[in-house]
């Protein structure tokens, strides 16, 4: 983005981890002085909140409409002017959440792209993958909150799949994309991997 700070987002299937390494992310650059902003997608706005308590009601299109209206609103008051004033923003989930999630949800991948299209890609898009059923594990282990948690190998397995779909797509619409595909490593290090990913595109504060 056209912006002084930078836009890390970090993605993957349901339980692979991008929470525990969003905080993880965001610790370390606070801890080095950074300013940084951890956030997540739904947002914690009137709109976000509704889209994250609401996956039970809402689905197909008027979910893809509300994350939409979410991510637009997202962007323009917490995002955009963090990135503004030069800080880091750390986003658990983003676009590619909604071309993974809604196209599971029944909807038409044309339209939830088109319906994304002014959402700029972020400075750098971690995606995260893993073996299904290790994640499937995880998520099961940690509880659902949501009717995308539920305990479905299949749709584990799709949801794998169709982030490791959009890798090649979205390198090719210009997107700067890191994929990782984990195994048994501990979170800390999936952490240290996007933190030298992010300090070999931003150079340090005195040298910018
Ligand atoms: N590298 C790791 N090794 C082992 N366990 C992990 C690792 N990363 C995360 N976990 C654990 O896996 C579970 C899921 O992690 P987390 O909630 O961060 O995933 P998520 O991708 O944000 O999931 P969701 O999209 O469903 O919210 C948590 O219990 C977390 O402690
Ligand atoms: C960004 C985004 C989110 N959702 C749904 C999927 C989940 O039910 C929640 C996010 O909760 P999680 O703890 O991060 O898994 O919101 C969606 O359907 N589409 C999206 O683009």
């Amino acid at each position: 983005m056209n912006a002084p700070g930078f836009f890390l987002v970090i993605e993957g299937p349901s339980g692979i981890g991008k929470t525990t390494v969003t905080g993880l992310v965001h610790d370390e650059l606070q801890a080095s002085g950074a300013p940084v902003l951890a956030t997540k997608e739904p947002s914690t706005s009137p709109i976000g909140a509704m889209a994250r308590s609401g996956t039970h009601d809402y689905r197909g299109l008027a979910l893809a409409c509300l994350v939409a209206a979410d991510r637009y609103h997202h962007l323009d008051q917490e995002i955009g002017p963090a990135l503004r004033d030069g800080a880091i923003v750390v986003c658990d989930r983003y676009v590619p959440s909604s071309l993974v999630l809604q196209a599971l949800d029944g909807v038409d991948a044309e339209f939830a792209r088109q319906l994304n299209q002014h959402a700029p890609p972020p400075d750098l898009t971690v995606i995260l993958t893993g073996a299904p059923e290790r994640t499937r594990k995880r998520a099961r282990d940690r509880g659902a909150s949501s009717r995308f948690h539920r305990d479905d190998a299949t749709r584990h397995a799709a949801e794998d799949r169709m982030y490791r779909a959009l890798i090649s797509e979205l390198r090719k619409g210009g997107w700067d994309l890191l994929h990782h595909d984990l195994g048994d490593e501990p979170a800390a290090d999936v952490a240290r991997l996007i933190l030298d990913a992010l300090r070999s595109r931003r150079p340090a504060r005195s040298d910018r």
